[in-house]
């Protein structure tokens, strides 16, 4: 019952629980490089349209990867319970003890709650006939923390000896956290149901990401590979080229954490978000990790931006990471009349993204860069990210500032903006702006006085200096010993 890999050939082969039924990993009879070239043709033939698609960043071990397991319960051999996966587009389940993608405190937890429940003559619920009790174990684990929240999802409401079974399950398995009974009676294949009680724990479990930490609840969504979110986040921001002044909206924020790991790179963040209790972990998250620029709203991501276009409220970027079904035409129009400079779509679906896309460079975006990241290794989804832009020449003329504008305190003055401009120029080859140099100086901690970056204009946009010319500005300071 355990994940054997047969025929192992560099870093591909069989899985034995592939034999029984499993469908979980389509690619792993194709080594890890092999998966990773198919996943980006696949990227080139779907957004290529739209512009270069960078080369995927791939896992370095591809394996264990999985911070939740979903176990379901029925009766094997000799009537003895088990607890697995469906066999592929059947309610049949297929047993499984280790898995190749589970990390491996997932499996300890789900073979402590499984023998438990035998222990406690806990019967599986039969969903034809209607009888029984325990129909899954939901298990997420925290990387950071080694903690495991396991969640035993029941018919009915009553687990009888509820108190002996949750400590039994701490003492076989000491990593489980806390442990939870959730009540779902309704036919179907939803997993949770809406009545929760706590068995022993907090009913949590604490995450770390990008140096924030992340409380995770039983239905909150949390991305499941946690090395590559830190990659794939990582991206997103780095896209956003943030400078600490932005408004930023982080749509469909789950519990915040693309938003609170932006957000101590941006001037402001408010989240939104459909699920309330996803979205009150993202309040709670902010708090506890005292980021008072971070606010969340729950409620439909659409209808939030709409209603900030309605107002003519302005912001800079916009993360939006929708589900698979991507993006509404409502969202997409709403953003198109706030129009913020800079657009960071994260997606789980290629082809619901393309679509959107598509809608927005008719609306005159450009695709400024496409990212694909392998959250998934063995399994053919693709996580993307993407960057749009709709700047325009006019709102460029309006905040090019001479000298005098800057304000420029004399401390900092040890060479003047058009020595460093001639010096770039002669150097690099490249025409840099007082703006650039003042936004660069800024990044230096060098005081660049009042009326840095201010436009004439109310509402007008600052275009950004990029990398290269950053370098070249940040090249000449320290040329001229300012830095
Ligand atoms: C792919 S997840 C992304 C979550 C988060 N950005 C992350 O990385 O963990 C999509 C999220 O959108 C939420 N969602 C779905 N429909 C929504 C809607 N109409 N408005 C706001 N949020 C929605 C889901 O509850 C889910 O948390």
């Amino acid at each position: 019952m355990g994940a054997q890999m047969e025929g192992i050939n560099g870093g591909a082969g069989h899985c034995s629980l592939e034999k029984r039924g499993c469908g979980g990993c389509p690619m792993l009879s194709l080594p890890y490089d092999e998966q990773l070239r198919r996943k980006q043709a696949r990227l080139e033939e779907l957004l290529g349209e739209f512009g270069p698609v960078a080369p995927i960043l791939g896992m370095e071990h591809p394996w264990h990867y999985r911070n939740k397991v979903i176990s379901s319960f029925a009766w094997g051999p000799g009537k003895a319970l088990v607890s697995g996966i469906y066999a592929q587009g059947t309610h049949r389940v297929v047993p499984v003890e280790q898995c190749l993608l589970h990390r491996e405190e997932l499996d300890q937890a789900v073979a402590a709650v499984r023998q438990a429940a035998r222990e406690f003559r806990y019967q599986p619920f039969d969903e034809n006939r209607r009888t029984g009790l325990i129909r899954h174990v939901l298990c997420r684990h925290s990387l950071t923390t080694g903690e495991v929240l396991a969640v035993l999802v029941t018919a009915s409401p009553v687990l009888p000896g509820a108190r002996a079974f949750a400590a039994r399950v701490k003492e076989l398995c000491p990593a489980v956290a806390t442990l939870a009974q959730n009540v779902n009676p309704r036919p179907g294949s939803a997993v949770l149901g809406d009545r929760e009680k706590i068995l022993y724990g907090r009913g949590y479990i604490e995450d770390v990401l990008c140096g924030v930490k992340f409380r995770i609840s039983p239905s909150s969504f949390y991305q499941i590979n946690p090395v590559q979110t830190e990659v794939l986040y990582s991206a997103a921001i780095s896209a956003a080229k943030l400078t600490g002044k932005e408004r930023v909206l982080d749509a469909y924020c789950g519990v915040g954490t693309i938003g609170l790991s932006a957000a101590a790179h941006a001037g402001s963040v408010v989240g939104v978000e459909l699920n309330r209790s996803a979205a009150a972990c993202a309040v709670d998250n902010a708090r506890a990790n005292h980021i008072p620029n971070a606010r969340f709203r729950c409620g439909d991501a659409a209808a939030f931006l709409d209603g900030m276009a309605a107002r003519g409220e302005m912001l800079d970027v916009v993360f939006l990471d929708p589900p698979r079904a991507g993006s509404t035409p409502v969202f997409l129009d709403a953003l198109c009349r706030v129009s913020p400079p800079r657009v960071v779509y994260i997606s789980c679906n290629p082809e619901t993204q393309r679509r959107d896309l598509d809608y927005l460079v008719r609306r005159g975006w450009k695709v400024a860069s496409i990212q694909g990241v392998d959250m998934f290794p063995h399994t053919e989804h693709i996580e993307t990210v993407v960057l749009l832009s709709k700047l325009n020449t006019k709102q460029h003329i309006e905040v090019e500032l001479n000298l005098d504008e800057l304000d420029l305190t004399a401390a900092e003055s040890k060479a003047t903006y058009e020595e460093i401009k001639e010096y770039v120029l002669e150097k690099h080859g490249l025409k840099v702006s007082s703006l650039y140099i003042s936004q660069v100086k800024r990044k230096c901690g060098l005081d660049v006085g009042q009326n840095y970056n201010l436009s004439k204009k109310e509402n007008a946009k600052v275009p950004q200096c990029p990398p290269e010319k950053e370098a070249a500005i940040m090249e000449a300071l320290k040329h001229f010993q300012m830095i």
